[in-house]
């Protein structure tokens, strides 16, 4: 129900200053692309997605969605005008509404016909897998049950722009898992911004991530190039994982290049599902002969080159990056070029679901 309704156009193109809050970002999202941006508290995330909804007027602000101008050149559209839907942290439902007048809202405000919207709300609710809580009131539902409405809202309203601002972190952690297989559905072709604090997030939705520090871009790539060669401090702090992308067959992660990975996974993943292993480089044991008999993930690399990484060295590889302390980066004599055995417990390998067609995933 999503394709019909989503129009062809040429995107986002938007640049958002604020002198008052040293803000200055430029951004630009392809039609269908979504987009994931991260950055420590203060970046300026708010900021930008508020100014992009419409609902804080910025110093300067020139925003373009699918052809239209929404703000720039002595234009200001107002929040209602623009197509663009804002889904929080917090639901934020009208609390003396049920569920279906809740979602029913927006295409009402739209000069959609009562019946019509509460039909269109049905839908989305069902869509959702809400479509049981139709009659509850807000204080009836569950913090993920009142998320799905919350997304049904903005999504019954048909935005050419969704933007969602941490909508797993208050959250359950167990209901998390279950809403972000619900938004990478969702968000398969929508224009979408996604603020995250959780490189999960990232990893499962997004096609790009933006990294935004001090009211900047520091870094715009896709999302796995930034998770694993962060070139900016946010982005090192978040990131500096080893990301393997394969797919799952017979409960092991698959690469193209035929290497298993045993891990845990994070949710039920069938055969077939475009996965990434996640991997601290702190886990990666590094050696020259191939351990034998332990129930342990063993992969053949060649070294890349070696990092200092304080008093440990970073041992880059073609398949994944260690962390070893010097001492034994010097007793095994390591060198670019030279061939090891990156060993690491299936225990200590997170199995995400990648967002499909994600760079590297099969
Ligand atoms: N209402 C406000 N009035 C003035 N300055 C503000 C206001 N809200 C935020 N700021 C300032 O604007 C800058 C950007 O803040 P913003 O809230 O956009 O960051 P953020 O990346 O969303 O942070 P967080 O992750 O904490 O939500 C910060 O310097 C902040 O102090």
């Amino acid at each position: 129900m999503t394709s019909a309704t989503h129009p062809v156009g040429s995107g986002l193109t938007a640049r958002i200053r604020s002198e008052e809050r040293d803000v200055d970002l430029a951004l630009t999202l392809a039609t269908g692309e979504t987009v994931a941006v991260l950055g420590p508290n203060g970046a300026g995330k708010s900021t930008l997605v508020t100014a992009l909804a419409g609902l804080l007027r910025p110093d300067e602000a020139s925003i373009r969605l699918d052809g239209t101008v929404l703000a720039g050149d002595g234009t200001w559209l107002p929040a209602h005008r623009r197509g663009v839907a804002l889904l929080a942290q917090d639901a934020l439902l009208f609390p003396h509404l049920d569920a279906r007048e809740n979602v029913a809202f927006g295409p009402r405000s739209a000069g959609v016909p009562r019946r019509a919207a509460r039909e269109a709300a049905e839908r989305w609710l069902h869509d959702l897998g809400v479509a049981d809580l139709a009659d509850r009131r807000p204080s009836e539902l569950s913090g993920g049950q009142a998320q799905r409405v919350a997304l049904a809202r903005a999504l019954a309203t048909e935005p050419r722009l969704l933007l969602l601002d941490e909508p797993m972190a208050a959250l359950d952690v167990s209901v998390a898992p279950e809403i972000r297989r619900l938004l990478r559905r969702v968000l398969a072709d929508r224009t979408t911004i996604l603020v995250t604090h959780d490189v999960l997030d990232a990893l499962a939705l997004a096609d790009r991530v933006v990294v935004v520090e001090d009211g900047r871009v520091v870094e715009d790539g896709p999302t796995r190039e930034v998770l694993t060669r962060p070139r900016s401090a946010f982005g090192a702090r978040i990131a500096g994982l080893d990301l393997i992308a394969g797919s799952m067959r017979d409960g092991r992660l698959v690469t193209p290049d035929g290497l298993a990975i045993d891990g845990t996974p994070s949710e039920p993943l069938p055969d077939g599902t475009p996965t990434v292993a996640v991997v601290s480089p702190a886990d990666v044991a590094v050696h020259l002969d191939a351990p034998g008999g332990s129930p342990r993930n063993t992969m053949s690399a060649t070294i890349t080159h070696l990092e200092p990484f304080g008093d440990h060295v970073l041992v880059r590889t073609d398949v994944a990056d260690a962390r070893i302390t010097l001492a034994s980066a010097a007793e095994l004599d390591l060198s670019p070029g030279t061939r090891v055995h990156l060993v690491v417990k299936a225990t200590a390998v997170a199995l995400h679901p990648a967002r499909p067609g994600a760079p590297g995933a099969s």
